[in-house]
């Protein structure tokens, strides 16, 4: 389906967790710098018979930093994190549409412009309040991919936190998973924890009937422990 990474986009390797009272203090005794605080809102589209979502990709565009197609990842490793492919460019997004839904693909065209035609529409929105932290880098190993933890704040109330490295290639994932998983461990993240993603809550309280369409779809039924 998608061929060289490196120009199409950046795979996320993360893993979420359930951030506990003292997290802050935590990432700081274990090296971590704060990076920045930040509000920002996602809206998500998808069609009414939720055609994206159902086949593993989030469409959606953030206040701030744009467009952003999150694609099924290419090394299948089981376990409870997840990884994608994250396309930013907004041509590389559009051509992924029209492949998926299976529509004649425009000349030129940006996100917003080829919604109406492939009948996609918002079917979430919500503001997350965000700390990012990245772990410290010891000298020498500038060349690693960075660890990151991002703990997130939703305005209906649900809070996550996601141990995450980005990298080029499908085979740097595993080296990325051993430092997730081995800074879960220090983090006290339970072995085999699964947490849901913001947007499978919201939509779990506010659509239920898409959520459940969801399920449906994909087996997601351990999504929000239920
Ligand atoms: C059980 C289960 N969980 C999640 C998924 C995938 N999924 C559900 S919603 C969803 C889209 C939202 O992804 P998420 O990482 O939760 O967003 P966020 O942390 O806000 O963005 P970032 O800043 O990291 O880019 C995905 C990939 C799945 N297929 N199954
Ligand atoms: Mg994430």
């Amino acid at each position: 389906m998608l061929k060289g990474n490196m120009a199409q986009g950046l795979i996320e390797v993360e893993r979420k967790f359930v951030p506990g009272p003292d997290m802050e203090e935590r990432l700081q005794e274990l090296g971590c710098t704060l990076e920045h605080r930040v509000t920002f809102r996602d809206t998500y589209y998808d069609t009414s018979e939720l055609s994206l979502m159902r086949s593993d990709h989030w469409l959606r565009q953030r206040q701030g930093s744009g467009w952003e197609l999150k694609c099924p990842g290419v090394a299948g490793v089981p376990g409870p994190h997840n990884e994608y492919v994250e396309l930013t460019s907004e041509s590389a997004i559009v051509a992924q549409l029209f492949d998926l839904l299976e529509a004649e693909k425009p000349e030129m065209a940006g996100v917003a412009a080829v919604l109406h035609p492939l009948k996609l529409q918002e079917v979430a929105s919500f503001i997350t309040t965000r700390s990012s932290w990245k772990l410290a880098l010891s000298e020498g190993h500038e060349q690693e991919p960075l660890l990151r933890v991002d703990l997130d704040s939703t305005d209906f109330g649900y809070a996550v936190g996601e141990v995450e490295v980005m990298v080029h290639e499908k085979a740097e994932v595993s080296a990325a998973l051993e430092k997730i998983f081995s800074f879960s461990r220090l983090l006290g993240v339970a072995a085999q924890e699964k947490v849901p993603a913001k947007l499978l809550v919201y939509l779990q309280r506010f659509r239920p009937l898409d959520y459940q369409r969801l399920l449906e779809a994909n087996g997601l039924s351990e999504a929000t422990g239920d």
